[in-house]
């Protein structure tokens, strides 16, 4: 090239879906920091918004009432995999996000359509304007939210093993009683009309029950330089 600029390569989007405890955040953030890729947890982004409507006293059971402030909290997401960050109205809500009570009802939230609306754009937009490209986890991604993605993941893993390593993070957690809240939340997932937890057709299912971390990331990362490379 005449200015001796490396020719600029096509941005790639990799959307990463499956239940919780499957290894998607952790994935995504190594494999987007190793690509120098950008990286969304659009998890958070619903865990966001369930914060907002816990903190302004909205009405969780009453969809009506969910869907009529969808609109109202400014969400923002840091994009960078070695420091993602996540503000509402400015304010940084990274560990309140976390909680047990934003836990328990960000599947009544993230099922209103004019919730999914909302969060999908932002999520369009995020994607659109990431230069090198972007790694997307979440429950919808490669469904609805990035149809056209160049490489889509489906992560499972046994209830046993999801379970285990959610309540190895939850310091103290019971077993039971976390592998319990997770399967309550998949089936609400997996079952709401809007956009569910799914499978898309063209997506590569990879089974982490086995596996460790290392061996996922080192699996996507594989996947992604062969679709960079036309194989
Ligand atoms: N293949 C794996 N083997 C063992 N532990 C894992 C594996 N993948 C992820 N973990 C651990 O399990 C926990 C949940 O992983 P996370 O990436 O948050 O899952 P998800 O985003 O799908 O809910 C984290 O503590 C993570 O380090
Ligand atoms: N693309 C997405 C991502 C998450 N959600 C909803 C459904 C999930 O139970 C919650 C929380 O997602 P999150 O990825 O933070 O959950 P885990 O880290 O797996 O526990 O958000 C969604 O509806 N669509």
């Amino acid at each position: 090239m005449e200015n001796g600029a490396a020719p600029t390569a096509k941005p790639v989007i990799v959307a990463i879906d499956g239940p919780s405890g499957t290894g998607k955040s952790s994935t995504s953030k190594a494999v987007a920091a190793q690509l120098g890729l950008s990286y969304l947890d659009t998890g958070a982004q619903y865990r966001a918004i369930t914060w907002w409507m816990v903190n302004n006293g909205i009405d969780l059971t009453d969809p009506t009432a969910v869907a009529a402030v969808a609109g109202k909290a400014d969400i923002v997401s840091g994009t960078d995999p070695a420091a993602p960050t996540i503000t509402v109205d400015g304010v940084d809500v990274a560990a309140a996000i976390r909680t047990q009570e934003v836990t328990s009802k960000v599947s009544a939230v993230s099922a209103v359509p004019e919730v999914r609306a909302r969060i999908t754009e932002l999520q369009r937009s995020l994607a659109a304007r990431a230069e090198r490209g972007i790694v997307v986890e979440g429950r919808d991604i490669g469904t609805t939210v990035l149809p056209d993605a160049d490489l889509k993941i489906f992560l499972t893993a046994s209830p046993e093993a999801r379970a285990a390593r959610r309540s190895g993070e939850l310091k103290g957690a019971d077993l039971h009683a976390t592998r319990e809240a997770l399967i309550k939340r998949d089936t609400a997932d997996s079952s709401r009309k809007t956009s569910p937890l799914a499978k898309a057709d063209d997506a590569v299912e990879v089974d982490t029950t086995e596996l460790t971390l290392a061996q996922v990331i080192e699996c996507v990362v594989t996947l992604v330089e062969e679709k960079r490379t036309g194989k």
